[in-house]
């Protein structure tokens, strides 16, 4: 087996039951910061100023695992309106021996289900258990994402979507399988919600603490520039902070960086046993997304896909 090409397939391939329980090894592995368990470095970014937007690059090696990974994600700030995607990703698996390319893989399923699983174990570890309800801020792919793992794995009584336009949230609730309120602002949105996702491609502040009920848990997703923002400073000031990776957050997070916020702890600090769970505060995981969590999504994708064609 040389070189092969999976496209489509991803999403067939790639079911949440199995990779949510590699995503949480995976991060235990990275915040254990041994060479030979993950070397990941923070992704490497091109501005692309002619299009408003930037080119990651995210190189992941787990020795241990034999798993040599690197994903290249282009991501923008569009136009308001603007109906093109925010990210576009491919994956690419390859031999760390021989340094050949096994695998190219569509990046776009892979890029929705990790981020939004990892989101999902942040809640798992993080959130009241009796939480009830559920906000969405934002109405797209990771949106989708978010609701489909959030209701596989939580029983929420109540799930509330706010997006820019009253039309997207709607096409978000007829795409997705059980009711959703459609909220009229964020405000609305987000008063009482125990666990709330922030999933916007917004660059200013769009969720202020003084609407977040104490307790609550916020996963937020978007605004991964240094200079971007989706919280506000009193929410990044009053909750305890969590994050995928420390460096990522430095050199990334604008809702960290700008507002003087300190890291309490990774999530996979938590995984570890090293770092408490606050359940009982208000809590925010702010995500960047790592190399890590791609290459063991690949990899299963892979493994999947040589147990359907029945290879060695
Ligand atoms: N942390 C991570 O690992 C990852 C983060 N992301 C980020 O997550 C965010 C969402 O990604 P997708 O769902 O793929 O994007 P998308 O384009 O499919 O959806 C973005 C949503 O944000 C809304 N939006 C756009 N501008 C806004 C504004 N100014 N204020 C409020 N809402 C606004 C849109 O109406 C839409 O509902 C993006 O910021 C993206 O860069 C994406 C992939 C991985
Ligand atoms: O990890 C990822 O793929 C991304 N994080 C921010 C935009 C894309």
């Amino acid at each position: 087996l040389d070189f092969i090409t999976i496209q489509n397939e991803v999403e067939q391939l790639l079911q949440y039951r199995e990779l949510t329980p590699r995503l949480e090894e995976a991060l235990g592995k990275f915040s254990r910061r041994d060479s030979a368990e993950v070397i990941q470095p923070v992704r490497t970014t091109v501005p692309l100023q002619k299009h408003s937007g930037f080119l990651g690059v995210m190189p992941t090696y787990m020795e241990n695992d034999g798993v040599l990974c690197t994903k290249f994600v282009c991501f923008y700030k569009r136009e308001e309106g603007s109906t093109l995607p925010a990210t576009k990703a491919t994956v690419m698996l390859l031999d760390p021996e021989y340094g050949n390319v096994k695998a190219v893989m569509d990046g776009e399923v892979i890029t929705g289900m990790r981020t939004a699983a990892v989101s999902a174990i942040s809640a798992k570890l993080l959130m009241r258990p009796e939480a009830e309800v559920l906000t969405i801020l934002g109405s797209g792919l990771q949106a989708l994402s978010h609701y489909n793992v959030f209701t596989e794995m939580f029983s929420f009584k109540e799930i509330r979507v706010w997006s820019r336009t009253r039309q997207s949230a709607e096409g978000f609730c007829r795409s997705v399988s059980g009711p959703v309120t459609v909220c009229a602002s964020v405000e609305e949105a987000v008063r009482g919600a125990d666990a709330i996702v922030t999933v916007t491609r917004c660059t200013e502040p769009v969720l202020f603490g003084q609407w977040v009920k104490p307790g609550a848990h916020v996963a937020a997703v978007g605004a991964c520039r240094p200079n971007w923002r989706e919280l506000d400073d009193v929410l990044m000031k009053e909750a305890v902070v969590y994050t995928d990776s420390r460096e990522g957050a430095m050199a990334e997070s604008g809702d960290i960086i700008l507002s003087g916020a300190e890291v309490f702890a990774e999530l996979g600090d938590v995984i570890n046993g090293v770092k408490p769970a606050h359940r009982d505060k208000t809590t925010v995981f702010k995500s960047l997304g790592m190399g890590v969590e791609d290459a063991v999504s690949a990899q299963l994708v892979f493994d999947q896909w040589k147990a359907k064609a029945s290879l060695p």
